[in-house]
């Protein structure tokens, strides 16, 4: 495979059809693309730990794909020595060459086998991820399993770098991933109450993935990106990257949630009743009528209890919004 500039993003926009499979050798290990936007990296070392690092599931979600990008040019260039086993995924290249969210179906919302139940151009891709994931985390041999999936938000937030961590079902959540959390510079974590169909989801409950979804800011176009406010979460990587580490904060600076009710557009009339600009995190009094359709009405149940990512631009059927109220890292167990 010829890489020009090292520049996979470059490499992925400009060429539609990519998916040869070719190999690249650099310094520290080898690189194999799998399909469009996802290539698969091996240290010559033994690997310390398997990680998916993933961006662009949304396509106009630029800040983390050029940090993708970056630190894989780095590993490409010799700059950074390459200690784990990689999957670098750019989600939805299509998405991504036309600056949205996605074409005919959200993404994200078509893993854990979802896609069946929906028809557009994303079914193909959600079937491919899930296929280049279950390969990388079937040849998982030692350390641990690990997928964030990064994105920005449509709206600004009053957290503005935040993680969605996937339901475990009762298991115990680990201490070393809200200490890298908050390593990586995140306030808020959101504790998810119930099975989704996320990306981040799918590797925890199908490979028993450490996973999460990382909110790093609002969305911007391609070179408009502010990549300093991402250093915290630059340095973390490059730390697992080169020496297999996961990099440890005191969790307790991260502001800690769950979530309570999950807004479900249930008719074509559906609104909630907040303006365009309210921020993620924004909190009601109880009593707010929050949503309402011709067939529901979701009423704030507890003061404080406040929307993260309101949109009701979706078909019927599909999450509008969490509802979200702060826990106590007093009452919160971990191992
Ligand atoms: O800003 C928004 O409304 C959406 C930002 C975004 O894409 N968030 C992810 C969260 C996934 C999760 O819940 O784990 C999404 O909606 O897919
Ligand atoms: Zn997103």
């Amino acid at each position: 495979m010829t890489l020009p500039n090292h520049d996979f993003l470059d490499y992925t926009l400009s060429k539609p059809i990519n998916d040869a499979i070719e190999q690249v050798v650099f310094a520290t290990g080898s690189a194999q693309l799998l399909g469009q936007g996802i290539i698969q990296l091996e240290p010559i070392a033994e690997a310390r730990h398997s990680v998916v690092l993933s961006a662009g599931i949304h396509g106009n979600e630029t800040a983390p794909i050029e940090l993708l990008n970056e630190l894989l040019k780095q590993i490409l260039d010799g700059e950074l020595t390459l200690s784990i086993r990689l999957l670098i995924i750019l989600g939805h290249p299509e998405a991504m060459r036309t600056g949205e969210r996605f074409c005919d179906v959200n993404l994200n919302r078509l893993f854990c086998g979802a896609w069946r139940k929906y028809s557009g151009q994303e079914v193909a891709r959600a079937q491919q991820l899930e296929h280049s994931v279950a390969q990388f985390f079937e040849a998982h041999q030692t350390g641990c399993k690990l997928h964030y999936d990064l994105h920005t938000a449509i709206r600004g937030s009053e957290y503005e770098k935040f993680a969605v961590h996937p339901f475990t079902h009762g298991q115990p959540y680990q201490q070393q991933q809200f200490d890298f959390y908050a390593a990586i510079g995140l306030e808020a974590v959101l504790l998810s109450h119930q099975p989704t169909t996320t990306f981040s989801y799918h590797s925890y409950i199908n490979h028993g993935a450490q996973a999460a979804t990382i909110e790093l800011g609002q969305v911007h176009p391609f070179g408009q990106n502010d990549l300093l406010s991402l250093e915290k979460l630059s340095k973390a990587l490059k730390l697992l990257i080169e020496q297999g580490e996961l990099s440890c904060a005191d969790a307790k600076t991260v502001k800690l949630f769950s979530v309570v009710e999950v807004l479900i557009k249930d008719a074509d009339d559906y609104r909630l009743k907040i303006a365009d600009d309210v921020k993620n995190f924004t909190a009601f009094d109880a009593g707010f009528e929050l949503a309402t359709s011709n067939v529901s009405h979701y009423h704030i149940k507890q003061s404080g209890d406040a929307i993260v990512f309101p949109n009701v631009n979706l078909p019927v059927g599909q999450r509008a919004g969490l509802v979200v109220r702060q826990d106590s890292w007093e009452t919160f167990q971990t191992v």
